[in-house]
Order: C-alpha cells, then sequence, then structure tokens
C-alpha cells in the first residue's frame, strides 16, 4: 500500500552507521554483486593525515620499507578479520601471511599495479565463501604464479606441500574446458560432472573464485576472448558455482557474461533495472522492517512460531532476462523483481507438520491485511507440495502507488525446515537452477565437500604449531613478526621481515625510528597496535570518502523520483556526523 510503503521506508532506522569495519580496514562483507574493493596499497602521503593525528606515535610511517610493511600488516588484518568464525586458527593465519610475504612483493609490480588488488580481491571472494586459509593463500599465489613473478617451486620450499597440492589441483582444472572441442549443452554438462567427481571441491572453488576475478577484468581483453570466455562461464562455471552451493557467486558470473555473450539485450534489462534498483532496495528494506514488526506483535503468530527472520533480495540481470524469454512476458508482469522470504520457526517441529502449515497460513493472513496481493497469483505449495518435495507459499504484491507503477514483489513463506529442504534436500536450489538433475548427485556433493572440509582442517592441524606455544594470542600480525615470542619486535626481527617484503635494510631502521616511540630500540605490543590503528585510520578515511561520494550520488538521483527526501535528509545527516 502506498502510504505504508513510505511510513515504512521512514521507519527504517536509516542514519545507523553503516560502518561495520572488520578490524577497521575499510573492508566490510558484501553480498554479491557488489564488487569488492581492496586497496593494494595504503597512500601515506602526509597531506591525508588527519590534523587530529599528531602526536609523534600517529605520525606516518616511512616510505618505502616502512610501507610494505604497513601494508602487508593491513592487508593480512583484513582478510583474517574477513574469514569465517573459527577459521583464522593460529596455524592458518601463519600460512597466510607466509603466503602474502611471498607473493605481495611479487604481485606489486604486476599489471599496472592491478595485479596484488586482484590477487587481494580473489582472496577476499574466497573468504566470503568460507573457504580457510590454505585455499585464500593457493588464491594468492596463483595470481603470482599467473603473472610468472613466482614459481612452483618457490610456492613449495616456502609455504609448503598441502598448497603446492592445491595449485597443481587448480591448474589442471584450468585447462580441462579447453580439452572440448564443441561446447554444446552435452559436453558442457558433462563436463561440470567431470570438476565434481574428479577434483578436490577446494580446486573447483578456486577457480571459481578465479573465473570471477577474470570476468570483471573482461575489458581488457580482445573481443573474441570475451566471448569465449563468457560462453565457458555460462555453460560451466557459473551452474558449477550453483551446484556447489555458491550461489551469489553464480549470479554475478551469470551477469557479466550475459553482458559480453549479448550485449543489446544486457543493456535494455539492464537499465531497466538500474532506473528502478536504488527506490526498490530500499522498498525492500522497509517492507522487511515493516512485515518483520507486525508479524512479531501478532499474538496468534507468536504461539505457534518461535522465532521469526526475512530475507529480501533484488532480482540479477541474467534471471530478469530469463523470465522475459521464457514466455515473452514484460519486465513489469515478471512478479519476483523484489522478493521477500519469511522463514517461521514453528515451536513443534518434529511429527505434525501441521505447526509449519498453521504457521505459514496465518503469516498469509497478516500480509494480506497489510499489502496489496495480486489475485490469481498465489502458490501454496505447503498445502500441495511439489512432487520433488519443495513447500513454500507464494504470493504476488502490487507496491505501486497511484500515478507511480512499481515492479511486482513476491513473498515467499516457509518454515526453517522447508527452507533447508530448499536449499540443500531434494528440491535444492542446486538441483532446480544449477544444472545437477540426479538428487542422489546432489547428496553425493554434499559428502564430498564435507570430506574435504575434514581434510583441510586436518591438514592445517598438521602445520608447525605458533612460536608462541601455550600463551593466547592477542594480535596475530604482532605475534607473526615476534618470531621469538619474546613480546617485543626486535630490529632484526623489522629487519627480517622487511628483506622477504623486498625492502632495503636500512629501510627497517627508519621504521623502528618512527614508530619506537620510548626509543628502547624495540617495538611494544602498545607501540605496535597505535601502528596498526594509523594504517586502519588510513584505509578508512580512503573508503570514507569514496563512500560519501557514492551516498550524495545515489540520493540525489533517486530523492525526484521516491520522494523520500526526508529520509534521505535524515539518512544523509547522520552519516555526515560521523567524522
Ligand atoms: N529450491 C527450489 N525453489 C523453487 C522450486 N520451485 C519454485 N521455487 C522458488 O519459487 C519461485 C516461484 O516459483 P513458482 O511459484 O512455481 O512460479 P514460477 O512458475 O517459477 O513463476 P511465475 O510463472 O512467474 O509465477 C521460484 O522462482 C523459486 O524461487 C523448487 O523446486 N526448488
Ligand atoms: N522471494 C524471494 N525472497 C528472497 N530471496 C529469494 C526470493 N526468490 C528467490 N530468492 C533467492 O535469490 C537468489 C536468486 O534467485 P533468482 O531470482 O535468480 O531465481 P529463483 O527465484 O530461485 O528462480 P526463478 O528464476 O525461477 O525465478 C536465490 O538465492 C534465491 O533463493
Ligand atoms: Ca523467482
Ligand atoms: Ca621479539
Amino acid at each position: 500500500m502506498a502510504t505504508a510503503a513510505t511510513a515504512a521506508a521512514a521507519a527504517v532506522p536509516a542514519g545507523r552507521h553503516q560502518h561495520q569495519h572488520l578490524l577497521g580496514l575499510g573492508l566490510r562483507p558484501r553480498p554479491y554483486p557488489h564488487r569488492l574493493r581492496l586497496r593494494a596499497s595504503v597512500a601515506f602521503s602526509s597531506s591525508s593525515v588527519p590534523s587530529t593525528s599528531s602526536s609523534s606515535s600517529l605520525s606516518p610511517p616511512a616510505e618505502g620499507g616502512g610501507r610494505l610493511v604497513a601494508e602487508l600488516v593491513g592487508v593480512f588484518n583484513e582478510l583474517t578479520g574477513r574469514m569465517g568464525e573459527g577459521l583464522a586458527t593460529t596455524s592458518s593465519s601463519r600460512l597466510l601471511f607466509r603466503a602474502l610475504k611471498l607473493a605481495l612483493p611479487a604481485l606489486r609490480e604486476g599489471d599496472g599495479g592491478r595485479a596484488l588488488t586482484r590477487a587481494l580481491a580473489v582472496a577476499a571472494t574466497l573468504a566470503d565463501l568460507q573457504m580457510d586459509a590454505e585455499v585464500m593463500s593457493a588464491g594468492i599465489l596463483r595470481k603470482a604464479l599467473d603473472a610468472g613473478t613466482i614459481s612452483m617451486q618457490d610456492v613449495e620450499a616456502q609455504i609448503g606441500t598441502g598448497i603446492a597440492d592445491l595449485l597443481h589441483e587448480s591448474l589442471r582444472l584450468k585447462v580441462a574446458p579447453s580439452k572440448v572441442d564443441v561446447l554444446d549443452d552435452e559436453s558442457a554438462g558433462a563436463l561440470r560432472k567431470f570438476f565434481l567427481s574428479y577434483y578436490d571441491i577446494r580446486a573447483v572453488i578456486l577457480e571459481l573464485s578465479l573465473k570471477l576475478d577474470t570476468m570483471r577484468h573482461l575489458q581488457y581483453l580482445p573481443k573474441h576472448l570475451q566471448r569465449i570466455k563468457s560462453l565457458e562461464v555460462m555453460k560451466i562455471y557459473a551452474p558449477l558455482a550453483h551446484a556447489v552451493g555458491a550461489g551469489n557467486l553464480s549470479l554475478e558470473l551469470e551477469d557479466l557474461s550475459f553482458r559480453y555473450l549479448f550485449p543489446q539485450a544486457y543493456d535494455h534489462v539492464d537499465q531497466w533495472l538500474r532506473n528502478r534498483e536504488a527506490e526498490c532496495k530500499l522498498l525492500i528494506k522497509a517492507y522487511k522492517a515493516q512485515l518483520l514488526q507486525a508479524l512479531k506483535s501478532d499474538d496468534e503468530l507468536n504461539k505457534i512460531v518461535k522465532d521469526i527472520s526475512i530475507e529480501g533480495r533484488y532480482k540479477s540481470r541474467f534471471s530478469t532476462m530469463k523470465k522475459l524469454v521464457k514466455d515473452g512476458r514484460k519486465p513489469e508482469e515478471v512478479n519476483d523483481i523484489l522478493g521477500l522470504r519469511i522463514i517461521l520457526d514453528p515451536r513443534c517441529d518434529g511429527g505434525s507438520s501441521d505447526w509449519g502449515a498453521r504457521a505459514c497460513h496465518r503469516t498469509h493472513e497478516i500480509v494480506r491485511a497489510l499489502l496489496k496481493e495480486v489475485p490469481g497469483r498465489t502458490k501454496d505449495y505447503v498445502t500441495q507440495p511439489k512432487r520433488n518435495g519443495y513447500q513454500s507459499l507464494h504470493v504476488a504484491i502490487d507496491v505501486s502507488e497511484p500515478g507511480k507503477t512499481r515492479p511486482l514483489m513476491e513473498i515467499q513463506i516457509r518454515t526453517k525446515e522447508m527452507h533447508r529442504i530448499a536449499i540443500g534436500g531434494e528440491a535444492s536450489h542446486s538441483l532446480y537452477k544449477g544444472g545437477l538433475t540426479d538428487p542422489g548427485e546432489g547428496k553425493r556433493l554434499k559428502a564430498i565437500m564435507l570430506a574435504a572440509a575434514e581434510l583441510a582442517a586436518l591438514r592445517l592441524r598438521d602445520l608447525p604449531a605458533s612460536d608462541h606455544q601455550g600463551g593466547e594470542c592477542k594480535n596475530q600480525a604482532f605475534c607473526l613478526l615476534d618470531k621469538n615470542g619474546d613480546g617485543r619486535i626486535s630490529i632484526e626481527e623489522l629487519t627480517e621481515v622487511m628483506e622477504d617484503l623486498g625492502a632495503e635494510g636500512e629501510d627497517a631502521m627508519a621504521l623502528m625510528h618512527l614508530l619506537d616511540a620510548n626509543s628502547d630500540g624495540s617495538l611494544s605490543f602498545d607501540e605496535f597496535e597505535s601502528f596498526q590503528r594509523q594504517v586502519e585510520l588510513m584505509r578508512s578515511l580512503e573508503d570514507r570518502d569514496d563512500q560519501y561520494t557514492k551516498i550524495l550520488k545515489d540520493k540525489l538521483q533517486t530523492i525526484d523520483s521516491a520522494g523520500l527526501i526526508h529520509f534521505y535528509r535524515k539518512e544523509l545527516g547522520d552519516k555526515l556526523l560521523v567524522s
């Protein structure tokens, strides 16, 4: 309903500052298809140091070698902060630190300065996919290997055979598609199955992340290669990503290849979706908040469920295009451009499925009372499950206002158990969209993934333990630099890491001089932490500047069309308050 939408938009906690920086380094988890922006280097020009940071411990570190250490520490913190819970253990961090020390100097010069940024973005993609440090390190090292700046012997000697094996496996995968002459549906399907059956699943995921990197930089390749690579991605890698459960990665891969394969159609769909995107995303957020509040305050529903969550999404370019060509509908007739999914947790699971059905139907009543349901487009797969076992209740909602037509919104209502089946069971999304046809195959795939994860955990356990035996490490970067574990970073320890990074020995002296606030010739924990804070500050400043520019641009674009000027003012005002 028109007024409900506007009121709900205004009710969203708009000004809440979104800086959930991971260790303050300017990177926060972002869902695809947003690009990751990882800076390869930190700018330490004195002009970017804020006037408030004039104390000696916050003065800028030395150029050259100091900058390299700052970069190593910054990147290391950023990546470990991004890793899934429990994955950044001490031994896995050591591995990542070693890989970064080997790869950073090798990548810094490559590809006009882009090589390092790209390698780090690959590692960040892998972290978002919950991969461990071994796979992330392999991602970074693969980019250095591809650039020809390090050899497999370097990896084996300096990092270890576990990663070298993973890299060998990923290099074997890389050439597999070229062994198939004709990429028709049949051979593409066979190739996808081949990947899943014969390769370490972690190498498959690594290859997918590298493909995403290639696709994000396709503009640098000649046109014919753009087409060939896009076709490969569309036929093999995007469905493969669906099949391994990396749904968001798959959507971005699809959209990128769609863009290069069918530029005109892409432009058409892209423009249509882009024109509505900012407003629709705000509406998704607003309806989500409004619905959650209404559902949580309904007594009858509360008797049946103990928890309610809602997910929202805006439809991707390629997925929309498929709907348009399927039966020639217009974009405004596609009923799930905006999507919400309500997931209910009934108080009584188990035996009586009746609780789940009752919860879904009560939720449907509340939705109906609040929003404008499009007649004849409701599908109740809760009462009548699909043959594959899929259960969910779907309604289409008209979110237009007088004089302002908008795309339709789909609301899916399901219980946690129904959701589990839709995601991983026999009605799984990978079967529904990922090109797998046999349910048994889905199960086997899951088993392979679990086994691979277990193996990875074992391998990491076998790595030599940290030098800091026993004691808890409060700051992983500090502990890795303080090799002898005496609680201070000595000039010898600093020189060693700087030489590994390709800097001169004297640079270590210069950096020590800058950071050693009490001039006792070594870096204490506190001195190191203030250095780290400075690295973080630099990164977040750059990021914030970009962010403000973007916010302003977005807001100015949408203010007229959405008529939500007060909402924007409030949001923008609050954001600018944070300095
Ligand atoms: N995981 C999974 N999701 C499904 C399945 N069937 C439907 N869905 C989800 O439910 C949505 C709507 O499906 P339906 O209600 O069958 O509608 P449709 O025929 O695809 O779309 P319209 O013709 O536009 O109404 C899909 O877009 C999926 O998100 C299934 O078997 N498994
Ligand atoms: N109504 C919805 N609310 C929240 N998430 C949704 C909704 N519909 C789909 N999704 C999720 O969004 C992602 C992209 O789905 P997409 O819209 O491309 O396909 P789909 O809806 O699953 O299938 P179809 O192409 O048949 O519509 C998937 O992870 C899917 O589970
Ligand atoms: Ca859909
Ligand atoms: Ca020491």
